[in-house]
């Protein structure tokens, strides 16, 4: 659900430029013509500055990608280049098979023997689409032009059922692993395959629709890489909630009235004693995803190691103490699903003193555990003594302390 949920988020904005950029190609509009002929290499520009870029990044799929977008391009507009001219498969159809095969690979980067790898396994997606297409264009498809009579004619209209049915299969395949893996290079990578079709569109419009799907996907590329950065600046890696840089820009924003709180997890170092420490990453991660749900306008941060903090702007004490008690309650009684520890639990006493807290329950028949977990919490708000955000923290802490030595899994307040 999750995924459904940010695979629609990433998706969504990009479907939108995709709509927009054909309703403009398709409207033909006597402007966007003497543009088209006037700034005709724009195009590949954007495309190499995209792909430059995304190769600062370690993007190498998507340098690839605005590399290989460039030829069915520069194929239009250098119709003398005869090598590019192929009608039968067309070129994107057999660029789209390369990057589908890419999309299903990962960044390799451009070191020689990696190079080589990603140019033999392209090679092999081109060659096996030409067999397929060869041997299927000599059948009668009436079969296939039935079963995709339903697909919307956006753009794909002008392209035979053979070539329909090849994209749209092609697409498919794309589409299960950016719903598997719904990175923002993922999604951007899709976009492109989503478009690549628009680069042979036949007609007198082709150049124009061209050059708005590439000037699109150079944009979605950019907006990619600029989210992926964004995410590895302000996002923990392990958890993929705010982390502490994030923490630390959004206290600048805070007015005077604010409470922080400090939450930690109870026994994480028994824990991870008793179940490994990947086990405990992936109850880090559950934790981290139950934080972020605390209401009362809370917004919670990876302080780091097994602590959180949140923030509830503009809040009193008097005011939070529920939410808290709320977001205590649904962690303590949450049943972590998780996956069984591959090395056993090693045998001390701190482990069997841990076992009790951590509450295991057997292991399913599918390899799957589920264990609980509670949290301690300390909070504080800013006042005439503590009015510097550093030090309101410092009060939280000693609350979290006064929770710990309380028996923990409870919520404190320091006045
Ligand atoms: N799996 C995992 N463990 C972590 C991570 N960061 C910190 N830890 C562990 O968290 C544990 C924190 O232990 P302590 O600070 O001793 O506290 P505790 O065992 O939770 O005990 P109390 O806080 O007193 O309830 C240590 O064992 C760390 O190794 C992480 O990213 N992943």
């Amino acid at each position: 659900m999750q995924k459904l949920q940010l695979l629609a988020k990433r998706a969504i904005p990009a479907l939108i430029l995709l709509y927009i950029s054909t309703l403009l190609a398709q409207s033909a509009h006597p402007l966007l013509i003497k543009w088209s002929s006037q700034l005709s290499y724009l195009p590949l520009i954007a495309l190499a500055i995209a792909g430059l870029i995304a190769l600062q990044f370690s993007r190498s799929r998507m340098a690839l990608f605005s590399l290989m977008l460039m030829l069915p391009y520069a194929a239009q507009l250098w119709p003398e280049i005869s090598w590019l001219q192929l009608q039968a498969p067309p070129l994107s159809l057999l660029l789209m098979a390369c990057m589908v095969w890419l999309i299903w690979d990962k960044d390799r980067g451009f070191a020689l023997p990696n190079a080589l790898l990603s140019i033999a396994q392209i090679s092999l997606a081109a060659a096996v689409i030409y067999f397929v297409f060869q041997q299927l264009s000599a059948q009668p498809l009436d079969w296939l032009a039935n079963l995709i009579a339903w697909l919307p004619q956006l753009h794909l209209s002008a392209f035979s059922p053979l070539e329909t049915g090849l994209y749209a299969g092609l697409l498919m395949i794309a589409l299960v692993r950016v719903a598997l893996s719904p990175s923002n290079n993922h999604c951007a990578l899709f976009v492109s395959l989503l478009l690549l079709p628009m680069l042979q569109y036949p007609g007198k419009q082709q150049l124009l629709i061209g050059q708005l799907a590439i000037l699109t996907i150079a944009i979605v590329f950019l907006i990619g890489v600029i989210m992926d950065s964004h995410n590895m600046a302000f996002r923990d890696e392990l958890t993929g909630i705010p982390s502490r840089r994030a923490l630390m820009q959004y206290v600048q924003t805070l007015g005077k009235k604010y409470v922080v709180v400090m939450a930690d997890i109870d026994h994480f170092k028994s824990f991870n004693d008793t179940y490994g420490h990947d086990v405990g990453d992936q109850v880090l991660r559950l934790v981290a995803s139950r934080m972020t749900k605390v209401t009362g306008g809370g917004k919670a941060f990876r302080y780091g190691g097994e602590e959180f903090t949140i923030i509830f702007p503009r809040k009193e004490p008097g005011e939070i103490k529920a939410h808290l008690e709320a977001l205590r309650e649904d962690i303590a009684n949450y049943q972590m699903v998780i996956r069984s520890p591959d090395r056993p639990a090693k045998k001390t006493k701190q482990t069997a003193q841990s076992r009790s807290k951590a509450k295991p329950k057997p292991t399913t028949s599918s390899g799957k555990q589920s264990v609980q977990v509670t949290c301690s919490f300390g909070a504080a708000q800013r006042s005439q003594t503590s009015s510097e955000f550093m030090a309101v923290m410092k009060q939280a802490d000693l609350a979290l302390y006064d929770a710990k030595k309380a028996g923990r899994n409870c919520v404190k307040i320091r006045a």
